[in-house]
């Protein structure tokens, strides 16, 4: 893969997003990107590409409009801020409805096909949490993921290092590509076609897979600025900085606000000596990557290919996900009718997918509902 000839700036210039509304009163909508207008409607960024990149300048002002508006002491006004909650979740489900809810035609749509599941980690097999070492996933989700691996082909694609989501999963029977999908352990290929860094290695298990790392040749440069941000963030109380390998992420979920300008400047003091790395912005976390040009959507293609499933009519991918770069894999899906994005969130937020489920208790049931259907549909 030639990193150089195809891309000139490292940091994208920022997207110009076709805007679309949502009849939601404005102090709903509560991720990033959502501007008001004068009559308070909403304009919501359509997700145009998966990964929105932020200048660093504008760094700042993507982590406070990420951010919701610090919840009070309880009272009437409260109550009342709820129960529009609920009206605009509602009407927000008439756009993205629940997996759960439209599970028989999502079942319709798969007879005949194979359905393949693509899950991510954070905020869809395990709750969101303070401390990212301490993500951890029930044991309960575990067996759902561990039951529905045994029925139709799986894997999890993560920001995090493969090791890492490895080491939270603990499933042999699935695959696994972290690094937002520039680690992907699979199975072997049958022709290593226009992946020329795809090379054949053993698993832990000692069975025989395909190993692709496109960004290989940034490993030097991931841990050269993983040091300098170690060095220049983790000072400031609360801040905290993650090898993911091919990625660093840099989390502000426990910094205060007002420090949260400091971080800003000081990642951008760090990767504006790095032309050929960029940045991202996830939940309370801005990501450092190298530029090239692979991401989740990517590695859904690559993993359907390498299970065997360049035909689109016999397999239905389905990828469950949470955050701002699941929504390229929901693009990919989206274009050509090839499958179903399903958005985990419990607000409303403009999506690629076609289906949502409110948190990661809903998806444990949705996994269990396609074992059950599975099992069902086979003793027919
Ligand atoms: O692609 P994912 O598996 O969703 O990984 C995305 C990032 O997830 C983790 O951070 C997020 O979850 C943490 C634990 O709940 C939370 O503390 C943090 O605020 C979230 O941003 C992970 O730590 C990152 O490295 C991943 O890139």
């Amino acid at each position: 893969m030639d990193l150089k000839s195809n891309h000139t700036s490292p940091i994208l210039t920022d997207p110009t997003p076709s805007k679309s509304r949502l009849q939601v009163p404005s102090h709903l909508l509560q991720y990033s990107g959502v501007t008001f207008t004068p009559n308070l409607l909403l304009t919501v960024p359509t997700m145009n590409a998966g990964i929105i990149d932020i200048r660093a300048n504008n760094c700042l002002h993507s982590m406070e409009s990420s951010s919701p508006p610090h919840k009070k002491s309880r009272d009437i006004n409260n109550d009342l801020a709820s129960t529009d909650m609920d009206v605009a979740y509602r009407a927000w489900l008439l756009k993205y409805p629940s997996a759960l809810a439209s599970f028989e035609q999502i079942t319709n749509f798969a007879k005949g096909k194979r359905i393949t599941l693509f899950l991510d980690y954070d905020g869809t097999l395990s709750p969101i949490v303070d401390n990212p070492d301490c993500a951890f996933m029930s044991n309960d989700m575990r067996a759902a993921v561990k039951n529905v691996a045994k029925c139709f082909p799986t894997a999890i694609i993560s920001g995090r290092s493969r090791d890492k989501v490895f080491e939270f999963v603990g499933l042999t029977e699935l695959n696994y590509a972290g690094s937002h999908g520039m680690d992907i352990m699979g199975p072997v290929r049958q022709s290593s076609d226009d992946y020329h860094d795809c090379i054949r290695s053993t698993d832990k298990q000692g069975k025989e897979v395909n190993l692709f790392q496109p960004a290989s040749e940034f490993l030097p440069m991931i841990d050269e600025v993983y040091n300098s941000l170690v060095n220049n963030i983790e000072e400031i109380q609360g801040a905290k900085v993650e090898n993911n390998k091919f990625c660093v992420s840099v989390h502000y979920r426990n910094v205060d606000e007002k420090d949260w300008k400091t971080v800003a400047q000081r990642v951008h003091d760090v990767i504006r000596n790095y032309p050929r790395l960029r940045l991202t912005h996830g939940r309370k976390v801005l990501e450092v990557r190298p530029v090239i040009n692979w991401d989740k959507g990517k590695a859904v293609t690559f993993l359907l290919e390498s299970l065997g499933f360049s035909n689109y009519d016999d397999v239905l991918p389905i990828y469950v996900g949470d955050d701002q770069t699941d929504e390229d894999a929901f693009k990919v899906l989206r274009e050509g009718n090839r499958g179903y994005g399903i958005l985990v969130s419990s607000v409303p937020k403009e999506s690629n997918a076609f289906f949502s489920l409110r948190d990661p208790q809903e998806v444990m049931e949705f996994l269990k509902s396609l074992v059950v259907w599975t099992k069902k549909t086979s003793t027919l």
